[in-house]
């Protein structure tokens, strides 16, 4: 226990003036014990001991499983309130790609992986993936929602006779259901648990969870060892270096309003170093055009049914990157990056782009399938992600970028990324003199909680060239598909 002299606090301050006589102490307790001793032994007032262990109870609260002790309640209370509105799954759902692909991905290309099968939808919102899985022949489906979404996920259920007798819904966190609570060995584990550079969100960590949790074991050599399949199985991360100068130009031209001297009176120039800091703290999601890439991408792949969920607590991704010359140049400008780079050997590296795919297996003899985020392949609502370096990095066609991207999860449900890239070995056009007054190697460090959704000008799926021509006129820069 710890006592300190308070006057600064508000309760402090009414504390004085109600007796101005009177000091005001501020009393900082160890936990709930140490409080109630001091109120009994110091106090003697039982009632105090009651209001002070009610008052104490929710700060004082323990980790209880895998999610309290790493995820803050704050955060948890944001995320599922989040989840709970209707135009936020419907977002979803309307997602042609994504929900189109689990639709033929489990109906049409697993059959035998659902069908009689024990099945765990694992996030199910309102309840789409657990929909599917019935009609692909599920004995039993747990459709575990931690957000109000349940109760209309179960609302769904109730008023179709054909889920009635398969889904069962509870509202729960995954990680909080009971262990008697799911009656029989889970055999399949359904869910979309994918965040935007496939990590974020952290939920991915309570897909594997429920695995280790609820999962079928092998009856016989290994009883330890899970037999279950999971949809999807696999998610891969792929980064590769991108030049973009009109992107550059936008992000360093949002701290621009800093530079005012005179603010309604005021120089808020101090601040200019701080903001351009955050901006380019800033990851930006948008889809954009694959031509801006400078190198093929470096692959990263996680096998969903044996990692263990502690493995995605910090993820490293070294890359290696062999630039293989200027992107394509769209910003209408007089010159053309191919022509600027036929005549000057530069490349210049504005940041580390990045987008995922998750894979289900396919039946016997049926090919796996994928969803895919990559840049030029029908948008997601999860569209790419771009690091963007405050400094560009300067390299030549035919150099090699090697460095390392860590992202590191916090309690926040999110991940900060930190990066290091620099230009290792010497390509075409080496030995100019002037690439030593260029950046050869940046640092950055990206919070993927707080991104810059930039308006986006490709055409969804899904969307008709009607809508186009409303949107953008028929004069629209836009093609439509
Ligand atoms: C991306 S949405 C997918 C919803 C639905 N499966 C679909 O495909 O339309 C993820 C859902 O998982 C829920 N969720 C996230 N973490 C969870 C957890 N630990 N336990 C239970 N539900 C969770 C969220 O509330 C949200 O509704």
């Amino acid at each position: 226990m710890t006592a300190t002299e308070e006057g600064a606090t508000e309760e402090g301050a009414t504390a004085t003036a109600k007796a101005k006589t009177r000091r005001a102490f501020a009393l900082g307790f160890a936990d709930a014990r140490d409080l109630e001793r001091f109120a009994r032994d110091v106090l003697g007032d039982d009632d105090v001991v009651a209001d002070a262990n009610a008052a104490a109870a929710p700060t004082v609260k323990g980790p209880t499983n895998a999610f309290d002790s790493k995820i803050s309640p704050v955060s948890a209370a944001e995320y599922f309130r989040y989840y709970a509105q209707i135009p936020q799954q419907q977002n979803m759902l309307e997602d042609a790609v994504r929900t189109g692909t689990y639709f033929t991905a489990v109906v049409e290309r697993a059959r035998s992986h659902f069908a009689g099968k024990i099945v765990m939808d694992v996030g199910a919102g309102s309840g789409a993936l657990s929909f599917f899985a019935a009609a692909a022949g599920a004995r039993r489906v747990y459709a575990i929602e931690a957000s109000d979404m349940a109760k209309h996920c179960a609302k769904i259920v109730e008023n179709n006779a054909h889920l009635r007798d398969v889904i069962v819904v509870i509202q729960s966190r995954v990680e909080d259901v009971a262990d008697g609570e799911i009656a029989e060995p889970v055999d399949c584990f359904v869910s979309e648990p994918m965040g935007t550079a496939l990590f974020n969100e952290r939920m991915i960590e309570s897909y594997l969870i429920a695995r280790d949790r609820f999962g079928r074991r092998n009856p016989k050599n290994h009883p330890k060892t899970l037999n279950v399949t999971m949809f999807p199985n696999e998610g891969r991360l792929h980064v590769a270096p991108f030049r973009d100068d009109a992107l550059h130009a936008e992000v360093a031209n949002k701290a621009r309003f800093w530079t005012h001297a005179d603010f309604y009176g005021v120089d808020v120039t101090p601040l200019m170093d701080d903001a351009i800091r955050a901006y380019y703290r800033q990851c930006v999601v948008d889809a954009f055009d694959p031509g801006i890439l400078l190198a093929d991408a470096t692959s990263f792949a996680w096998d969903f049914t044996t990692i263990a969920p502690e493995s995605l607590e910090v993820i490293r991704l070294p890359t290696r990157f062999e630039i293989i010359g200027g992107a394509r140049d769209d910003d209408d400008d007089d010159a053309d990056a191919d022509d600027a780079n036929a005549a000057s050997p530069h490349v210049v590296v504005h940041g580390i782009a990045c987008w995922f795919d998750v894979r289900f297996g396919g039946d016997r003899g049926d090919r796996a399938r994928y969803l895919s985020t990559a840049p030029g392949l029908p948008t997601t609502h999860w569209f790419q992600m771009r690091f963007v370096f405050e400094k560009p990095l300067v390299a030549r066609a035919g150099d090699v970028v090697v460095g390392e991207l860590v992202m590191r999860g916090g309690d926040n449900q999110s991940y900060v990324v930190t990066g290091e890239m620099r230009v290792e070995t010497t390509g075409r056009g080496s030995g100019a003199s002037h690439r030593n007054a260029q950046t050869t190697r940046v640092t950055g460090e990206w919070d993927l909680k707080d991104p810059y959704y930039r308006q986006c000008v490709h055409p969804q799926p899904g969307y008709t060239s009607k809508q186009n021509e409303k949107w953008y006129g028929s004069s629209s820069a836009v093609d439509a598909n």
